[in-house]
């Protein structure tokens, strides 16, 4: 039987990358997506905007909505205080079982926890299932339709306090043009566009940074 690119994508990582060594996950899923096939990770121009975010929040709960194989989420862990979490929703099964082997690989087990499902039904579950007050970083890179939804569940549910930054993927491509609205337009943000690229590609993309202000 055909293998997925998911599957294409772990094996890449299990044959070039080194056991508990983030940094060689993470550069052994760019190889192979310039090299051998291109796949929807955040990317390494990207991913540099997204490290120099999370480093400068230094966040103890973060949230990513859409894990696909775990790039970002290994990206966002292994710059993680010791006991920082993060919680990734992932709404397609296939993607969530390669993303925990990834995830396994690169030795950040305790940091991450990979939860399947829509993330429309999740997040008002966030404070009773996995006992979150609020998050300090949300990383967004599901599904283009349900930035805006998820962002106003997330203010609804009460799990964004005066200071949480919201980090979205692709608003340029795919494009996310009602959040994007949203967050420029609300005085309840304050949004900054970072100029980039699609992962791999020299199209325009870039990453909506969005300070909630309570
Ligand atoms: C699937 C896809 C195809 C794209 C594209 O324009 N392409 C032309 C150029 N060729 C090379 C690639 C394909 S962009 C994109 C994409 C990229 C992300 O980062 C995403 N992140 C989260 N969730 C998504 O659905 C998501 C989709
Ligand atoms: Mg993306």
């Amino acid at each position: 039987t055909q293998s997925t690119r998911p599957q294409r994508l772990l094996h890449a990582v299990q044959k070039n990358a080194t056991r508990g060594d983030p940094r060689s996950v993470v550069k052994a899923i760019d190889n192979f997506c310039r090299q051998k096939e291109w796949a929807m990770n955040v990317g390494d121009e990207k991913g540099c905007i997204l490290d120099s975010v999370v480093s400068e929040v230094n966040p103890v709960t973060v949230l990513e909505l859409g894990t696909y194989c775990g790039y970002s989420t290994v990206r966002i862990a292994s710059l993680l205080p010791p006991r920082a979490k993060i919680i990734t929703l992932e709404f397609n099964p296939d993607y969530a079982k390669i993303a925990r082997q990834v995830i396994a690989w690169a030795g950040l087990e305790d940091k991450i926890q990979v939860v399947e499902g829509p993330s429309g039904e999740w997040i008002p579950k966030m404070k009773e299932q996995f006992g979150v007050k609020t998050f300090d970083l949300v990383f967004l890179d599901h599904w283009k339709d349900r930035y805006l939804p998820d962002t106003k569940l997330l203010e609804d549910c009460g799990l964004l306090r005066k200071g949480t930054i919201l980090l979205a993927d692709n608003v340029i491509c795919p494009g996310t043009p009602d959040y994007l609205e949203y967050v420029r337009n609300s005085p309840r943000y304050k949004s900054q566009y970072f100029k980039s690229h699609l992962e791999y590609t020299k199209a325009e993309d870039g990453l909506e940074k969005s300070v909630f202000l309570g």
